[in-house]
């Protein structure tokens, strides 16, 4: 065992993915020829390389170690979990640290496809990681708790309200926020429920929700994600590639103007869960809803013709004299252009809690925007939509929340202890 509570096991596994995921590859697929069998020889499982031939989607790994946390670039997954957590009364920051440190060993193990510990449920045996992550987030209460409001980040001041609210402060907020997601739905709820085992006394849950995206294959070629409204969502996201990418969704390595030091690389969530009021929208006509957004729902393309890559032509003026994206179209209202530059990494799943004895479904969008400031991202942005959004009749916001989430654990660290430790 290493001082972190993790095995050699899980030692020699993670090295295998960090060097294999030297390559820079947002998610590590170790399958395809050869890659199962070498899979099967690093879990020391002793089941046969073929009895461990995973799919692609089973054998696909997001590093655990990194410069940031996984789930922020890792490509989107079919399932999700969110949850919150408050400090348990009594406990404080050394059972906080206890507690990181527990969740990040469990973390590390289960996002390289093994069990966590004796007492592992077997949930998840059989699958591979099926590109499992687990983040961690520290929401505004955890600082006063831990004794640590001196080293509070200014960013995690509270949003501002706006008018278009309808929150729900017990599914609000919370000490301490998980987000997990994978590609299979065991994989998915074994990662919750060892996160919630593990939390022991230090913690109880305050909220928690599920959540849904496309299954990787279902499309003849990876695209991006449709929403519950059936809109291609997710187009205008900053990318990677993008020279100002790390600058607008991570803290920088000296932890900058954005700062505190213990942030470097890490970035702030915005979670919303955001009903969809899909009766009232369902009885829009294509054309209708296409105005709304100000996008063609088949390919995403603007209303002013090209294809979903294509930029806006936000002056261009049909027939009519009229704008052909309108003023309040939901595209033209958020792009950066229009908001000072405001811009953030909307990673979303879907959600789907039943139907209500009213007959409307009570589902939408799980709303998590990432970026290096609240105030230069989200806040901006929704301020102007709270004032004129076309999609605001549709929708509601049911309920909030901030995060703090540190950069990535450096080998044989495990995740906030730079802000717990030092
Ligand atoms: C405050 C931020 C945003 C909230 C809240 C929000 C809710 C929301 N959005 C959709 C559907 C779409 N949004 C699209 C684009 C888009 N939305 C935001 C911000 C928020 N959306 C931004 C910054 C952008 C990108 C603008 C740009 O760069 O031009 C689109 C168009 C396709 C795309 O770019 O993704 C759709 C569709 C829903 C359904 C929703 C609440 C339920
Ligand atoms: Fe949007």
């Amino acid at each position: 065992m290493s001082d972190n509570g993790v095995s050699d096991n899980d030692i020699s596994r993670r090295r295998l993915l960090a060097t294999a995921g030297a390559t820079g590859a947002a998610g590590l697929v170790l399958g395809g020829a050869g890659g199962a069998g070498v899979y099967a020889a690093a879990t020391g499982s002793g089941a046969s390389p073929d009895a461990k031939a995973l799919a692609s989607v089973g054998s696909t790994a997001a590093p655990f170690h990194g410069e940031h946390q996984a789930g922020i670039t890792t490509p989107l997954q079919a399932r999700g979990h969110l949850v919150a957590f408050d400090l348990a009364p009594g406990a404080g920051r050394k059972e906080a640290a206890a507690l990181l440190r527990r969740w990040s060993a469990a973390a590390r193990t289960m996002m390289a496809g093994e069990p966590f510990g004796d007492t592992d449920s077997g949930v998840a045996l059989d699958a591979g990681p099926s590109s499992l992550t687990v983040t961690f987030g520290f929401g505004r209460t955890f600082f006063a708790r831990t004794g640590l409001n001196s080293r509070r980040p200014a960013a995690l001041d509270p949003l501002p309200d706006f008018s278009s609210d309808h929150l729900d402060a017990r599914r609000s907020n919370g000490d301490l926020w998980v987000q997990i997601g994978a590609d299979d739905a065991l994989v998915a709820f074994h990662a919750l429920r060892t996160i919630q085992r593990e939390a022991g006394d230090a913690a109880r849950v305050r909220w928690q929700m599920n959540g849904f995206n496309r299954s990787p294959g279902a499309t003849a070629q990876p695209m991006t994600a449709r929403n519950l409204m059936g809109q291609i969502d997710g187009t205008g996201n900053p990318k990677p590639s993008d020279a100002d990418f790390d600058q607008r969704i991570f803290v920088p390595a000296d932890g900058g103007a954005e700062g505190p030091e213990w942030m470097a690389g890490g970035s702030y969530a915005v979670v919303r869960r955001i009903r969809m009021l899909l009766d009232d929208w369902e009885k829009l006509a294509r054309g209708e809803q296409e105005k709304v957004i100000g996008r063609k729902k088949s390919d995403g393309a603007p209303l002013t013709g090209g294809s979903e890559t294509t930029e806006l032509d936000l002056d261009k003026t049909g027939p009519d004299g009229k704008l052909v994206i309108p003023s309040n179209a939901h595209a033209r209202i958020s792009a950066p252009e229009q908001n000072g530059g405001a811009a953030m990494l909307r990673r979303p799943f879907s959600y789907h809690d039943g139907i209500g004895a009213d007959g409307t479904p009570d589902a939408g969008l799980l709303f998590i925007c990432w970026q290096a400031d609240p105030l230069r991202g989200f806040v901006p942005v929704q301020r102007k939509l709270d004032r004129g959004d076309a999609l605001s009749p549709f929708i509601r916001h049911e309920a909030s929340g901030l995060f703090a989430v540190p950069g990535g654990a450096r080998d044989g660290e495990y995740v906030g202890q730079r802000l717990l430790e030092s």
